[in-house]
C-alpha cells in the first residue's frame, strides 16, 4: 500500500483525515492562491486543491507515495469568500452572508506522479441575520481569522448556521465521502466494516 502523505498546513484538515483511520504523513507546501481572471470558482477551487497536492509530491524525496492536497472556498452572488485579508474584510464578508445562503466548495485532490485526481464536492450554508455588533465580538474571538469566508461551522460560527446542505467535512475543510473514494482508486484503503 503506497504512503499518503497530506499537503496542508490546516488543522482541520489533519483532524478530518485523521478520523477516517488512514495513516498519513503531513508535509508542507506553499501555493500561492490567486485566482486567474476569468477563472471560475469551481475551477479555481479545483487547481488550487490539485497545485497543493502536486507540489507536495515535488517536495517529497524520491516521488515515492500519493499526495493529497485540497481547498475550501465560500461563493455568494458570484463573488469567492476566501480567507479574511483583515477585520474588515472578514466583516464584509459576514454582513454579505447575513439572513442569506451561501455556497461552500471544497476539492480534494490526489497525485501520485502518474495521475492526479480531484473530486469537487458543494455544500449550502444558511446563516441567520447578524448584527454589526455580533460580527464584530466574532472577529475579536480570533476565530475567522484563517478560515474561508471568515468563519468555522466547527466553533462558535455554528450559532450563525440556520441549516446546511451537502457535506459537513467539506465545510470544515475536507470531504470525507470523496477523499475516501479517491483513496480507494489509489489503492489506499479507510477504515472499513
Ligand atoms: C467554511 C469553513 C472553513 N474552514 C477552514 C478550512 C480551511 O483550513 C480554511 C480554508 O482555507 P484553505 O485555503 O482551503 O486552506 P488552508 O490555507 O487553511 O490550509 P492548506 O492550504 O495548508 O491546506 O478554512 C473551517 O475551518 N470551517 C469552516 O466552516
Amino acid at each position: 500500500m503506497p504512503h499518503l502523505y497530506l499537503a496542508s498546513g490546516s488543522p482541520r484538515r489533519r483532524e478530518l483525515l485523521a478520523q477516517i483511520g488512514v495513516p498519513f504523513t503531513r508535509i508542507k507546501v506553499d501555493v500561492p492562491e490567486v485566482r486567474a481572471a476569468g477563472e471560475t470558482p469551481e475551477a479555481y477551487v479545483q487547481r488550487l486543491a490539485e497545485d497543493k497536492a502536486r507540489a507536495g509530491l515535488a517536495a517529497l524525496p524520491g516521488d515515492a507515495g500519493v499526495v493529497l492536497g485540497a481547498d475550501t472556498l465560500g461563493v455568494l452572488d458570484g463573488q469567492v469568500l476566501e480567507k479574511p485579508r483583515d477585520q474588515g474584510h472578514g466583516a464584509q464578508m459576514l454582513r454579505a452572508m447575513s439572513g442569506r445562503e451561501h455556497r461552500i466548495l471544497s476539492a480534494v485532490a490526489l497525485t501520485d506522479g502518474q495521475r492526479c485526481s480531484c473530486r469537487l464536492v458543494e455544500s449550502r450554508v444558511r446563516f441567520r441575520e447578524l448584527s454589526d455588533g455580533e460580527i464584530s465580538r466574532y472577529w475579536e474571538t480570533g476565530e475567522p481569522q484563517d478560515k474561508a469566508g471568515g468563519y468555522a461551522i466547527q466553533g462558535l460560527g455554528a450559532v450563525f448556521v440556520v441549516s446546511m446542505s451537502g457535506s459537513y467535512s467539506a465545510v470544515v475543510g475536507l470531504p470525507l465521502e470523496a477523499t475516501a473514494a479517491l483513496l480507494a482508486e489509489y489503492n489506499i484503503p479507510v477504515w472499513q466494516i
